[in-house]
């Protein structure tokens, strides 16, 4: 059964909501804390070691129930089902949306045919592989064990991992791991500038095996190794991961060095399968089980509890009520761990590449707000470069708070100061600082009357931005694989209640087409294929 097809502006709950925000939405988030004495209570999900805050948000109890009878109106429940049960709701690609198969124990098919052995299969493989190359049994051509591992991939064939093997730092094993994505020459010639090619491995991350940047760089790659090595001993320092095998053996890596990447599973999401390697290289697969395994907490949480209780759910309620009633045009992800440093970018692709749509799920364009622009960086450094505008700009940036109870190395000194200041900026962004404080300050700091006036308007915090915080125990593989499912969940239903096709990515085409072009271009004398202003760049570039 196809997700259902609703407007959600003609739903019911959305016409309440209207009312809701016109008739509340001057109301401060401290006016809600004293309407409801027991606002720290109702507004707060404890899952495992997750606390999931979302108090300090412009939201009385009505309409957050109102957010969850649209959720219900759209049918977010059976949308959930059917993504689980395989159905193919990545209908303008006519697939399956099954990277929670990579996660789970329980039996998942597509069309009667099991996926559980495919997936087991390709885990053992995996782990056999990851084994090999940790304990040196895996030779480079000169009989040398491997040292560094280097992924060559672009968006989710690299973004994904990427943020995981950084995030797992403190997890590290002895092999060192390098990612090599943008086309940019310089990318991949300051990578191999500190390899050996005697003690190198690269795994080749592309499902469709025909990405641009991927196999320049990949062949960039091929021709250094061919520099100290013979065609056929390159086998010791390459290995592929992709849907496409053909392409892969042409590019010279045999069958026995590809790993599977399937159909049914998104570039984007696809950290979880063999596309993740390089994080089980760098980890060990172990750690890379448990992060599996925190993700598949997370469905079960995501999948069996009430729509009002759902972290996902809640937090892509919040999402849709600021952008499409209080106009909020981005949000902010504030992780206060320097590990997290990649994981805005990583959710930049997740989110704007899944839901920055604007035809809806009847081919029609749609006459309301979809994807929201996600960005962000590590407290305390975000503090230090952005967050004036977040206390006194002129948008209204929600933001999510991200920290941790245990650091993970032994400085807590360093984390005591790093989480004053995760709840002093909640604190600070809601509360604000009146006139009233601010002048008060001024006086005791012995300024006199017309220095106060001058002064006080620049010096005060209007406060009500909204913040959810997220408090995990400690960074471990198992929170993390957590904190990712619960994003892509909260992406997911965003899709549902914004009625567009959150699993492909067409925008992306003609950008990829058109740079053939150009290519093609610089070779030829005259440039004619072009709009006048591209052909006179273009010759500028040549010229
Ligand atoms: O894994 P591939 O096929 O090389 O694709 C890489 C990336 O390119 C895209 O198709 C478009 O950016 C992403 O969705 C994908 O993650």
């Amino acid at each position: 059964m196809p997700l259902s097809n609703i407007n959600p502006t003609q739903t019911k709950a959305w016409q309440k909501l209207t009312e809701i925000y016109q008739a509340e939405n001057q109301q401060s988030i401290l006016q809600h804390f004293q309407n409801d004495k027991h606002r720290t209570d109702n507004f707060y999900v404890q899952f495992e070691d997750l606390h999931f805050d979302f108090s300090k948000n412009r939201l009385s109890q009505k309409a957050f129930d109102a957010l969850v009878e649209l959720a219900d109106e759209v049918n977010l429940k059976s949308a959930i089902k059917a993504q689980y049960s395989g159905e193919p709701i990545n209908q303008t690609e006519n697939r399956p949306v099954l990277h929670t198969a990579l996660r789970t124990k329980d039996e998942v098919k597509i069309d009667e045919e099991p996926l559980n052995k495919l997936v087991e299969d390709t885990k053992v493989r995996m782990s056999e592989f990851v084994q090999k190359v940790e304990n040196g049994q895996w030779k480079g051509f000169s009989g040398k064990p491997i040292t560094d591992v280097v992924n060559i991939g672009i968006g989710g064939s690299d973004l994904g991992p990427q943020m995981i093997v950084e995030a797992l730092s403190f997890y590290h094993n002895h092999l060192k791991t390098h990612f090599i994505s943008n086309v940019d020459g310089d990318h991949v010639a300051e990578t191999l500038k500190n390899l050996n090619p005697e003690t190198t491995l690269c795994i080749v991350v592309s499902k469709s095996f025909t990405t641009q940047e991927t196999l320049t760089n990949a062949s960039t790659v091929r021709s250094w190794f061919l520099k100290h090595t013979t065609k056929n001993q390159i086998q010791h320092h390459f290995v592929a991961v992709s849907a496409n095998i053909v392409k892969a053996n042409e590019f010279g890596i045999s069958s026995d060095n590809i790993f599977p990447m399937w159909d049914w599973v998104g570039g984007r999401f696809s950290l979880w399968s063999a596309a993740g390697l390089s994080i089980a290289c760098a980890v060990g697969f172990k750690p890379f089980e448990e992060l599996l395994h925190g993700a598949q907490q997370m469905d079960e949480h995501f999948q069996s509890e009430d729509l009002s209780n759902n972290i996902p759910v809640i937090l892509a309620l919040l999402g849709v009520w600021y952008n499409n009633f209080y106009n909020a045009e981005s949000e902010a992800i504030i992780p206060y761990t320097q590990y997290l440093e990649k994981l805005a970018p990583y959710l930049q692709q997740a989110s704007m590449e899944s839901n920055g749509k604007g035809i809806d799920r009847n081919g029609q364009p749609v006459d309301y707000q979809t994807g929201t622009i996600v960005w962000g960086e590590p407290g305390t450094n975000a503090q230090h470069a952005f967050f004036q505008l977040m206390h006194q700009g002129t948008k209204l940036i929600p933001a999510d708070f991200i920290g941790f109870k245990k650091p993970l190395n032994q400085y807590q000194d360093h984390h005591d100061i790093l989480m004053a200041n995760f709840f002093a900026q909640t604190e600070a962004l809601m509360n604000g600082k009146s006139e009233a404080v601010v002048k008060d300050e001024l006086k005791n700091q012995g300024l006199n009357s017309e220095q106060i006036q001058t002064l006080t308007p620049f010096k005060v915090f209007s406060g009500n931005r909204p913040t959810n915080t997220i408090i995990f125990d400690k960074l471990t593989p198992k929170s993390l694989g957590m904190l990712i499912a619960m994003y892509e969940h909260k992406i997911f239903v965003q899709g549902v209640i914004w009625n567009i096709f959150s699993y492909d990515q067409w925008g992306v085409e003609l950008g990829k087409q058109l740079a053939k072009n150009v290519l093609k271009d610089f070779k030829e004398k005259e440039i004619i294929t072009h709009d006048l202003s591209t052909s006179k760049l273009i010759d500028y570039y040549k010229n």
